[in-house]
């Protein structure tokens, strides 16, 4: 681009384009760059917090990108409205993998996506759920057990951990069980140390969330895949074929036993290559392979970010802290008592983690849509084709115009009380703005499985152990770890006591 086609391209955006009426700052209304810079900074999801806190609801963040942080916008781009076509997944952040059947995240069409996720659903019912349960409350005990003896050979009967990889540890050996049927498939909380997979997997969430970027340049990209050593490739590739054949090795299997692939083998078609020749719901042995994939890592990191998180607010706040031991310690009158079903009525648990959801969501930004052919609506605003749009999640969930004490972690506001009474400082807040698990087409199909997780393992770590923030030892403010997409997890310690009594 010449220096006048480059200047009148910025006049252009910023006087003359459809969007050009919208609120938002200059410079990122003029061209994408400062935009990529700030995700490349790991500073994209605060400095567009900054922007709707300075300019409101609607924030032109980028020459042909708006940014919501209004409750209604969940409902106009996630869900199905009457006479609307549907805003399909941004293909520059859910693009397909090259060589890769498509899962059921990178299913932009929706015929496509509504089929995988028809197969996947089987692992995620109720009935699903309670055959599950079993698998998962045996990691959670060793998860406790294994922090236990760590605790009871010191003097003070106490231990500092850093509680995210032990949190980690958990959730990626609960995936593993329920995608592999191998129960030492990770073994993180037997070995302490995260699995070389695991590991590998992390530095892909950094690395996949610059690349994407790289999508915003079409150029660039071709000459950088043309680039990019074969090493490179060959590693990930390496990583899924692992994957693939711990799918292989549980498909040889010839136990009974409830997993995740105990619901999946029925929906599979075993006709060769990815034709489809028996249920149309059925998915080919590839899409079993890439899916299997695909929540191994969707459902640890995110279940691991909220657990931390919230483990963080707990502790800086400790009346909440006090507050939710309580109400478990009183609840029951063994471990063996905690259950996906009794924890699911315990209003102060469920208000913690759905704090710990507003304040520390594993997707800080917009989960990131398209406006179809012919332009429409989100929030009354009108949209040309082809505009890019999403909820961002930490400026709705943060937003000061919405929550009482925004930036507090105040589990208050969500037990049913402060929703009813009309002289609470949270009865105003705008709670059906905070979708944690996103709604409608896309929305996570692990909700149910998610949320009993998060229950479970802080009911257990509040039940076995007083926490407190020890003396010396790490910390972490949650709002300033850099975020790819994902959170970039530092990691902080926290002091686990034997309870006593
Ligand atoms: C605290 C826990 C979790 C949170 C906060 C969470 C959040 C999310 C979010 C925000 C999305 C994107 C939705 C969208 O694009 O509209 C998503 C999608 C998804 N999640 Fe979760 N998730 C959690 C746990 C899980 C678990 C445990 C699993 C499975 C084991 C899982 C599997 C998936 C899958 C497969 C999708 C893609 C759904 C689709 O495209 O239709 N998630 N999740």
């Amino acid at each position: 681009m010449t220096r006048q086609s480059f200047v009148s391209h910025i006049v252009w955006n910023l006087y003359f384009h459809p969007l050009s009426g919208l609120p938002g700052p200059k410079l990122w209304a003029s061209f994408r760059l400062p935009y990529v810079i700030s995700l490349w900074r790991g500073r994209l999801v605060y400095d567009i917090f900054e922007w709707h806190e300075r300019y409101g609801d609607v924030v032109r963040v980028a020459p042909n990108e708006v940014s919501f942080s209004d409750a209604g916008a969940w409902r106009d781009i996630h869900c199905r409205r009457p006479g609307h076509k549907p805003f399909k997944k941004n293909p520059v952040w859910w693009g397909e993998v090259p060589g890769r059947a498509e899962s059921i995240v990178s299913a932009s069409t929706s015929a496509n996506h509504e089929r995988l996720k028809r197969a996947l659903e089987h692992c995620f019912t109720d009935r699903a759920l309670v055959s599950e349960e079993p698998l998962i409350q045996r990691h959670v005990a060793k998860l406790v057990a294994r922090l236990k003896e760590q605790a009871e050979v010191s003097l003070d009967c106490s231990t500092v951990v850093n509680i995210v990889d032990w949190y980690m540890f958990t959730t990626f050996d609960i995936i593993g069980e329920l995608c592999f049927g191998d129960p030492r498939a990770f073994d993180c909380l037997e070995n302490k140390v995260f699995h070389p997979w695991v590991l590998e997997i992390f530095s892909y969430f950094r690395i996949g969330a610059l690349f994407s970027t790289i999508r915003f340049y079409p150029l660039v990209e071709k000459v950088l895949m043309r680039l990019l050593p074969a090493k490179a490739m060959e590693a990930q590739e390496r990583n899924y074929r692992w994957a693939c054949n711990k799918v292989n090795h549980r498909l040889n299997l010839d136990v009974a036993q409830e997993d995740f692939m105990s619901k999946l083998v029925p929906q599979l078609d075993t006709s060769v290559g990815q034709s489809r020749t028996t249920s149309p719901d059925a998915m080919s042995l590839a899409e079993l392979h890439n899916n299997a994939y695909v929540l191994t890592v969707a459902g640890s990191e995110t279940c691991g970010t909220v657990l931390s998180g919230t483990t963080h607010y707990l502790l800086e706040n400790r009346d909440a802290l006090r507050e939710l031991t309580k109400e478990i310690r009183d609840a029951f009158g063994s471990a063996n008592e905690m259950t996906f079903g009794s924890l699911v009525a315990l209003p102060y648990l469920n208000a913690v983690i759905n704090e710990g959801l507003r304040l520390s969501p594993p997707v800080g930004g917009s989960l990131a849509h398209v406006v179809p052919e012919g332009g429409d609506t989100v929030c009354g605003i009108y949209l040309p084709a082809d505009t890019h749009v999403g909820v961002h999640q930490w400026s709705t969930y943060r937003s000061s115009r919405k929550f009482h004490d925004a930036s507090s972690f105040r589990p208050e506001r969500w037990l049913e009380l402060s929703k009813k009474d009309l002289s609470s400082p949270y009865y105003e807040d705008q709670r059906t703005g905070v979708q944690a698990f996103s709604v409608g087409s896309w929305a996570c199909i692990g909700k149910n499985l998610g949320m009993a997780e998060l229950r479970l393992i802080l009911a257990r770590m509040a039940w076995s152990f007083d926490m407190s923030l020890p003396r010396v030892g790490k910390r972490v403010e949650w709002g300033s770890q850099k975020q790819y997409v994902l959170v970039e997890k530092t990691g902080f310690d926290v002091q686990l006591s034997l309870r006593h009594g």
